[in-house]
């Protein structure tokens, strides 16, 4: 790609000037991030309308609002974050001092999503922002009118010389992903994920994956039944109500005992016409498939005979206006092409088991997802899913909202990515954490060097001693 080697030499020049390293630098970039978002609302709401039928209030939920939220996150506590920690020493280094301290990895490259183009590309430069990074941002060439929008506005808002839009598919990626990174954070499908990680280890360069998977969820029998109305709106609502499927943390597969799918598949149908109307084609708050690749795939996953057959509500399609209804399927086949690739679409197989507690080995034999969702008051269940299944996250009685909670880490485990981001977490992915020891030249300790003999080996022993002492004193409250 041409001039990539200019650009790239003029980050490293001004990563190593400092220029980013101040916070004054940061806070005035996380603000331009603020800015960025309060001036072109009602521009990004229309790219992403463009781009992926997204309603506005999806489009502020999901990405304006999370990278406003993100921002002035970063911007309240960066100070602090890179504040360096004190660290604890063994008496016998006494006079000495320990710190850690955050640094910034240098020239980073980011590479975003086309399902949600704004937030999973400005969430992470949030984040390599906070920690004092020089960026180069790829945005999907999947969502065109975000990229283009992006290419053309961040400049105006956030510093040129220290942060750069780069446009561009497959091609333009290959290039980047042959440059030499400080650091890669990359958001997409776990197929270019290992191309990432190929790449990145070619240099030795630190990646986050943040993948995706097959997230299932559980519903028991423990939920009384006022409770299933709330239950299936926010099964309904994390399958077809966040860019129709087209998620990561979506619900890909449900487990239930078969005594409750039929009443489910109802219910289910019930509140999928309650949020979407009697013909949801027409409907403006559901977003329509990102391409005819997608739109394709997602068919052939469907087309299956076998699949087809179990089809227990909706399956009708409009390739025109790259339309699926939303579609629950009954124990499709578990070796089918759905129940064993990630859907990221409108199509929800339900898998009926005899006793729901088989879901945790039925969830534990599979790849780690990036997220669980239990429908349970029964206790023992729950510890029984956190102790004997892993994923990204559990959420328990709810869906999504681990993505919006800046507490708790986001990112996958397995196969389903590793690395995570929001709150601090996005702060200590984009910064190397900095040991320093100083200390002076009295006393000097003979010991500590050759010829070794008896009496050194019994010091050293006395100075690891030493160190239990120190800790009991700590304990006590005697030592700070
Ligand atoms: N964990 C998370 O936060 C999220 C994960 N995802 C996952 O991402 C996938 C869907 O997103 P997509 O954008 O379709 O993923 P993708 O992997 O096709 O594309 C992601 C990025 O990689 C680039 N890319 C595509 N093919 C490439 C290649 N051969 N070589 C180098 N770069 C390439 C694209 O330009 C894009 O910027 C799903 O698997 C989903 O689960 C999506 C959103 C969020
Ligand atoms: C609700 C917002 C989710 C964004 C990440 C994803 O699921 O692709």
């Amino acid at each position: 790609m041409e001039g990539l080697e200019g650009t790239l030499a003029e980050l490293r020049d001004t990563f190593r000037s400092g220029r980013t390293r101040s916070v004054a630098w940061r806070k005035s970039q996380l603000r331009g991030m603020i800015e960025f978002v309060q001036d072109n609302e009602e521009r990004i709401f229309q790219a992403l309308d463009q781009d992926v039928g997204k309603h506005p209030v999806e489009a502020y939920r999901d990405e304006v609002g999370v990278v406003a939220k993100s921002a002035k996150l970063s911007l309240s506590c960066v100070e602090k974050w890179m504040a360096p920690r004190k660290g604890d020493l063994p008496l016998v280094f006494f006079p000495a001092s320990a710190q850690v301290m955050p640094e910034p990895f240098g020239v980073v490259l980011i590479m975003g999503s086309w399902n949600f183009p704004i937030s999973l590309t400005l969430d992470p430069l949030i984040a390599a922002i906070s920690a004092g990074n020089a960026v180069v941002l790829k945005p999907s060439e999947l969502s065109p009118t975000c990229s283009s929008f992006l290419a053309e506005n961040i400049p105006k808002y956030l510093d040129p010389k220290s942060i750069k839009v780069i446009e561009g598919g497959i091609d333009v990626c290959e290039q980047l992903l042959q440059q030499k990174w400080d650091k890669i954070f990359f958001t997409g499908s776990q197929r270019v994920g290992r191309i990432v990680m190929t790449a990145a280890a070619q240099h030795l360069t630190p990646v986050t994956l943040e993948l995706g998977g097959k997230s299932p969820a559980i519903m028991d029998s423990s939920s009384n039944p006022t409770n299933m109305k709330v239950i299936a709106k926010r099964i309904v609502g994390a399958k077809w109500g966040s860019c129709s499927g087209q998620a990561c943390i979506a619900i890909d597969y449900l487990l239930v005992e078969e005594r409750f799918a039929s009443d489910l598949i109802d219910l289910l149908a019930k509140t999928i016409k309650q949020f979407y109307g009697e013909n949801p084609r027409e409907s403006k708050s559901y977003c329509k498939i990102v391409n005819k690749n997608n739109f394709k795939r997602l068919l052939d996953l469907l087309k299956d005979p076998l699949v087809e057959a179990s089809v227990a509500y909706g399956g009708s399609v409009d390739e025109e206006k790259m339309y699926i209804e939303p579609t629950i399927l009954l124990n499709p086949p578990l070796d089918s092409q759905i129940m064993t690739e990630e859907i990221f679409g409108p199509l929800l197989p339900i898998i009926t088991l005899d006793d729901i507690y088989e879901s945790i080995d039925f969830i534990s034999s599979r790849p780690k997802p990036l997220a669980i969702y239990a429908f349970t008051r029964d206790e023992k269940f729950k510890k029984q899913i956190l102790s004997r299944t892993s994923s990204g996250s559990v959420t328990f009685n709810d869906t999504l909202l681990q993505f919006l909670c800046d507490s708790l880490p986001f990112g996958g485990v397995g196969q389903s990515g590793f690395g995570r981001y929001h709150g601090k977490y996005s702060f200590d992915t984009f910064s190397h954490e900095k040991a320093i020891l100083q200390r002076g030249f009295f006393p000097e300790l003979e010991p500590r060097y050759p010829p070794w003999n008896s009496f050194k080996l019994h010091f050293i022993k006395l100075a690891y001693a030493f160190n239990y002492i120190g800790l009991i004193l700590l304990l006590l409250g005697l030592k700070k």
